[in-house]
């Protein structure tokens, strides 16, 4: 966990910008007056916002903080901090939530949005950070009054001062349903999962409480940052020296960088690497290393958008003397993939997959579905506490029919590479199962020799004939992929 930096400290710009003492009673004083009398830490402050902006407008807390960093010029230590408060209190929500509403005696409902940000950041602080509990409490406060005033910071001051008096152990035992009782409820409570999505990992993992337990744990940490090394542009070994990282363990162009800024990176900034999750870059792999006989470098990747698995492909198609068509249905990610892949021999369409007007005969597909994302909750803070399972239901229909159209664009004895980044057995097994089932001369082959790299070995693979990767089993997001060919 990240220590505790972000003092009160001056904003940039530095002076003293409070100007002369005012004489009037601080009550009757006007707000922008009150807000400038407290410098505000700008770590919490950005922390703050974030949360603000995720609640009201729905907006993805990865996307937002970097933007919000830059524009406010934080750095370094500050930067660091600000990250973990924001990541770390959108991830364990419903746990923070749990411990607040107790500690408050009341339901969340019944406080104040505003309130509530700062409530979750301060709890966050006092039980996952080692911030010490009374800078967690005093900072928590000058929030609360340096906007909202002197009601809510007292607020503010006797929850959180509350929520200290015992450690998250202590809290949880309190709170969480009884292992003995319930125990995916226990867990899911402990690892700051809500409950379906805690049941759909049961039922993905074969229903080991073990794994659940150390499943839940994985996806309930700070992720690490994985790089690619772009094929034909630079080496995974040329990556790890000049960035500070690690080669990957499993893919071939992996880096795993222990932390920093991945877009202060010449390679990153120059197109030759990108920041992609090892998994992501196993399932790219395997399309490309299929079994397929006579190539002839008709390649398609269904659902492209933004791009990271295209650019992969295409730097290999590149190599390989191949061509990739890239489609996507939405105008935005089309442009994002033409940025990323450049030069690289990739024609990217704006179309949707299921009625592309594309001619039939492809040596090599990849469907990376559009898909819940239960397997990448870790990289995108708060969509744990956003999707619902209704969301599963509806993705099904689609994912059904785009396969079923995958496995009309190959030719026979090419290979569709189906792959989400969800373990939910409905979008998984159940999709493959029903459209193998429902498509004539269609045949599921092993996919795991298509991931067998590095020192990924069968062992580490289950049963076949399709791959599911956890993070705790294999550091990677929760990918699953499998490997349909058609024979007539
Ligand atoms: C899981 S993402 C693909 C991620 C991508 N392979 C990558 O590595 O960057 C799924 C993509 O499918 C797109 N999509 C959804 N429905 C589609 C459809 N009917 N046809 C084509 N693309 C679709 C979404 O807009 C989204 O960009």
């Amino acid at each position: 966990m990240t220590g505790a930096p972000g003092n009160r400290r001056p904003r940039k710009g530095g002076g003293d910008r409070r100007g002369p003492k005012d004489s009037r009673p601080r009550d009757q004083q006007p707000r922008d007056k009150k807000l400038r009398e407290k410098d505000v830490d700008v770590a919490r402050e950005a922390a703050r916002d974030v949360l603000r902006a995720v609640r009201e407008q729905s907006a993805y807390a990865n996307l937002l903080l970097p933007r919000l960093l830059r524009e406010r010029h934080i750095t370094g230590r500050d930067a660091a901090f600000a990250t973990e408060l924001t990541y770390g209190a959108a991830r364990a929500q419903g746990l923070l939530d749990a411990v607040i509403a107790s500690a408050a005696g009341r339901g969340i409902d019944d406080i104040d949005g505003n309130v509530l940000d700062i409530l979750r950041l301060g709890a966050y602080q006092l039980l996952r950070t080692r911030t010490s509990p009374h800078a967690a409490v005093s900072t928590s406060v000058d929030l609360a009054r340096s906007e909202l005033g002197m009601g809510p910071s007292g607020f503010v001051n006797a929850v959180l001062r509350k929520i200290s008096q015992r450690d998250e152990d202590l809290w949880i035992d309190e709170l969480a349903p009884p292992m003995a009782e319930d125990m995916i409820g226990s867990l899911a409570f402990r690892y700051a999962h809500p409950r379906w999505i805690a049941e759909v990992f049961f039922d993905a993992l074969g229903r080991s409480a073990g794994q659940l337990q150390a499943a839940l744990a994985a996806d309930d940490e700070r992720p690490p940052v994985h790089l690619v090394a772009r094929p034909g542009m630079i080496t995974a070994e040329e990556l790890a020296l000049t960035s500070g990282g690690d080669e990957g363990r499993y893919s071939p162009y992996c880096v795993y960088l222990p932390g920093g800024d991945p877009g202060g990176i010449d390679a990153v900034r120059d197109g030759f690497a990108g920041v992609q999750d090892e998994g992501s870059q196993l399932v790219a792999r395997a399309v490309t290393v299929a079994e397929v006989g006579e190539d002839s470098g008709r390649w398609l990747d269904m659902c492209a958008g933004p791009g990271g698995k295209a650019a992969l492909i295409g730097a290999i198609a590149d190599i390989d003397g191949a061509r990739l068509d890239a489609l996507e249905v939405s105008d935005h990610r089309a442009e994002l993939i033409r940025k990323i892949t450049g030069d690289l021999p990739v024609d990217v369409r704006v179309a949707d997959a299921r009625d592309s007007g594309l001619e039939p005969g492809y040596d090599r597909i990849l469907l990376d579905a559009p898909c819940s994302g239960l397997g990448s909750l870790r990289r995108r803070p708060e969509a744990r506490w956003r999707r619902t399972p209704a969301d599963v239901t509806e993705l099904v229909v689609l994912q059904k029919e785009l396969l079923a159209e995958a496995l009309r664009l190959v030719k026979p004895g090419g290979v569709v590479v189906y792959s989400t980044c969800s373990p939910h057995p409905a979008e998984t097994v159940e999709v493959i199962d029903a459209v193998v089932a429902a498509v004539p001369g269609a045949r599921q082959l092993d996919a795991r020799p298509l991931v067998t790299v590095g020192e990924l070995t069968e062992s580490l693979l289950g049963p076949g004939p399709h791959v599911q990767l956890w993070p705790h089993l294999h550091g990677t997001d929760a990918m699953f992929l499998a490997a349909v060919t058609r024979d007539t």
